[in-house]
């Protein structure tokens, strides 16, 4: 299988509807691919707070048009990043006051959306986008027929160890992480990376974004790790497109080898009396 991470520059200087037109020419030029991602956030950037109002999309919006032609012309499955998504307004409000959402778009290679997954877990703390969206609560899985079974999750996402466990007893073996991630702790970044394919016994396929987002510089660096936690590509710090070739075999020969996850004892997140 071969997968293209598109880890596009974010600058301030170019509008969403350039780089939107960027992204779609450099979806084209991976024909050949099985998968192509892109990253968090990419139109507005994920640190650029005041753009996600004024830039929030209808899940089929334009950036879903433009996505959905690129993967049909190209014939590759697309994860397209992640939209700041306008959601349904709640009964009663005008249809722009939905709620706003951090959402990645998953097409097929006809072009058809075949998932939309909703961050679970908002960074900032007490501020940006943990305030400005709303969480998801659903955990997506995506069927790739012959291929393998992709894990959707976003950036912050990558913290929380329980999310990914939840993916793999949905049957994930390919965990795709689309992120705006800070250079500030990019050693986070490839540790976490690492550390989530090794416990998972998966594929990681992390695509992170270059440039800088409202002031604050990306770490780039996006990487695929394998099921045994090696590094099978890693990105640089600007924009570029790591292509790697991967065999998703791997994870079931890796799980049937070292078979730890059997060993799993459920149910300890939550307090027990004796
Ligand atoms: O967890 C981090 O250090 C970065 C997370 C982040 O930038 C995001 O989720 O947008």
């Amino acid at each position: 299988m071969r997968a293209s991470l598109i880890q596009i520059a974010v600058d301030e200087g170019e509008s969403v509807a350039e780089r939107r037109q960027r992204a779609v020419s450099l979806v084209r030029e991976q024909a050949g691919a099985d998968l192509v991602v892109l990253p968090e956030l990419w139109t507005t950037g994920a640190f650029a707070y005041e753009e996600f109002g004024p830039e929030a999309e209808l899940l089929e919006g334009p950036t879903h048009e433009a996505m959905a032609k690129a993967a049909s012309d190209t014939g590759v499955w697309l994860h397209a990043g992640s939209i700041p998504e306008r959601g349904e307004p709640d009964g009663g409000s005008p249809a722009g006051d939905g709620p706003l959402y951090n959402t990645s778009l998953v097409f097929s290679p006809t072009g058809d959306l075949v998932a939309a997954y909703r961050k679970i877990h908002r960074f900032g703390f007490d501020k940006g986008e943990a305030v400005l969206m709303g969480a998801g609560d659903d955990l997506v899985t995506v069927r790739m027929p012959g291929a393998t079974t992709l894990g959707l999750a976003t950036c912050y996402d990558l913290r929380f160890p329980e999310l990914f466990r939840g993916l793999v007893d949905a049957g994930a073996e390919t965990l795709v992480i689309p992120a705006g991630w800070p250079e500030r702790r990019r050693s986070h970044w490839t540790l976490l990376a690492q550390a989530r394919a090794v416990e998972n016994q998966a594929f990681v396929l992390a695509c992170g974004t270059a440039g800088t987002h409202a002031g604050v510089p990306q770490a780039g660096h996006s990487l695929v790790v394998d099921p045994w936690g090696e590094v099978l590509a890693e990105a640089g710090r600007g924009e570029e497109v790591l292509t790697v070739e991967f065999d998703p075999g791997k994870v079931a020969a890796t799980r049937e080898q070292f078979p730890v996850l059997k060993d799993r004892v459920l149910g300890l997140d939550r307090p027990r009396r004796r």
